[in-house]
């Protein structure tokens, strides 16, 4: 069968899909990944009709990184008998000021993506590395790079920049966005399953490992909390969210930091984990008793509830707050602390549904409909892919 595989490397995961490339689109072969990297690492994937093909644990210094976790996906993706590979299609996290679209992926176009590594460190080398193995191993199958950042890229101009002088809006500093797969992805799930919200004005909270809220006005993107990098924001697992630059000129000037050891600390080592000291994962937290684990969270669901504010502003108005990613679709604890910060805009929870997992979480009478839609970046990324390799072999 003709296979498209796609890949997925965030910040505590490697996701992954094998479809096959039928008359119809595509038939989803395969969905798995590798999550809890450095934690509590898991590979996991299903077949088609959801059936288990591979459940393993691994020690976490044995899957420590997303190259290990790389190296371990291919190594069982190759066990897969009856696939001829036609294309690969990646989420690349940066897409920079260049490309507002997915791109067939050339030497050319790989090195202007390398350029942006340093904007987005913990996702850019570990999207393009599967990248250029690719180019290496099977140089003749095409391979699309859909970004992060495209789903955000008609914000208007006054949105999308810094209040800096305008040259540095020139040389591409402004606030790209991210998690734009997954945004496009629920706008048009929404259209589905509630054609009245998706008309309207709905925030969707993207919630994982990385996390941000994306303003929809009409299913497009008018807003989005991240901004140049993905670090501002929301906090998250190991990354701050928004932070004063003062304190960054303060650790350098006063404390002495080098621009590396401030890298470190805001990529790696801040958000959920630097603030209680236990762990990135909110599993983890969530099920301590340790009163820093119930810090980290009072303050990431403050946070939230403060973002949300500010996008209801952007919107104008509020009709519905969709909840994905890790910690949005499987966690009911935390989805009741964020309505409860929602209740001033009209929304109403019905913790039975919440419970439950959704979809639909609002009561009857909520004036905000408060949704679970599990989010499918990789669904995405492979529409996408297949509409360019179509279009290009045409
Ligand atoms: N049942 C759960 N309760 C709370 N958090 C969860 C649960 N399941 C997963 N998560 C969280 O989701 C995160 C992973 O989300 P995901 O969207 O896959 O992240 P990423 O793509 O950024 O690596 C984990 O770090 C974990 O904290
Ligand atoms: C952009 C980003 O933070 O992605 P992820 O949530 O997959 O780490
Ligand atoms: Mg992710």
């Amino acid at each position: 069968m003709d296979a498209l595989l796609v890949v997925n490397a965030g910040s505590s995961s490697l996701k992954f899909q094998v479809f096959g490339i039928v008359a119809a689109g595509l038939a989803r072969q395969v969905r798995g990944q590798i999550g809890g990297i450095g934690t509590r690492p898991r590979l996991q994937a299903k077949g088609a009709e959801g059936t288990v093909l591979v459940d393993q644990s691994y020690a976490a210094e044995a899957v420590r990184d997303l190259p290990a976790a790389i190296a371990a996906a291919r190594e069982w993706l190759l066990t897969l008998d009856g696939l001829e590979l036609r294309a690969i299609g990646h989420r690349v996290v940066h897409g920079g000021p260049d490309y507002a679209q997915p791109v067939l992926i050339d030497a050319t176009v790989l090195d202007r993506l390398a350029s942006y590594q340093d904007l987005a460190p913990l996702h850019q080398p570990n999207n393009l590395a599967p990248i250029r193995l690719a180019m290496e191993i099977n140089p003749d199958v095409p391979q699309v790079a859909c970004f992060d950042t495209a789903f955000h890229r008609g914000h208007a101009e006054h949105t999308d920049c810094y209040a800096l002088p305008r040259t540095f809006y020139d040389q591409g500093i402004r606030r790209y966005g991210f998690h734009g797969l997954s945004y496009e992805y629920i706008a048009e799930r929404l259209r589905e399953i509630a054609p009245g919200a998706a008309g309207g004005k709905v925030i969707v909270a993207h919630l994982g490992s990385g996390a941000s809220m994306c303003a929809l006005s009409d299913g497009r993107s008018i807003e989005s909390t991240m901004g140049f990098t993905a670090l501002d924001g929301l906090p998250m697992g190991t990354r701050p969210g928004q932070l004063d630059p003062g304190v960054v000129l303060y650790l350098i000037s006063e404390k002495g930091m080098s621009a590396d050891a401030v890298s470190d600390l805001l990529y790696h080592d801040a958000g959920l984990k630097g603030l209680s000291g236990i762990s990135n994962d909110m599993r983890e937290l969530l099920a301590s008793d340790d009163p820093r684990a119930a810090f980290a969270i009072a303050h990431f669901v403050h946070r939230c509830m403060l973002n949300a504010g500010m996008l209801a502003a952007a919107l104008g108005g509020l009709d519905a707050f969709v909840f994905t990613a890790g910690v949005g679709e499987n966690s009911a604890p935390i989805r009741a602390r964020i309505a409860e910060g929602l209740a001033w805009l009209g929304a109403e929870l019905d913790p039975t549904a919440n419970d439950a997992g959704g979809p639909l979480i609002s009561t009857a009478t909520s004036r905000v409909a408060l949704h679970v839609i599990p989010t499918d970046e990789e669904l995405m990324i492979a529409r996408h892919t297949l509409a360019l390799i179509s279009t290009h072999h045409a």
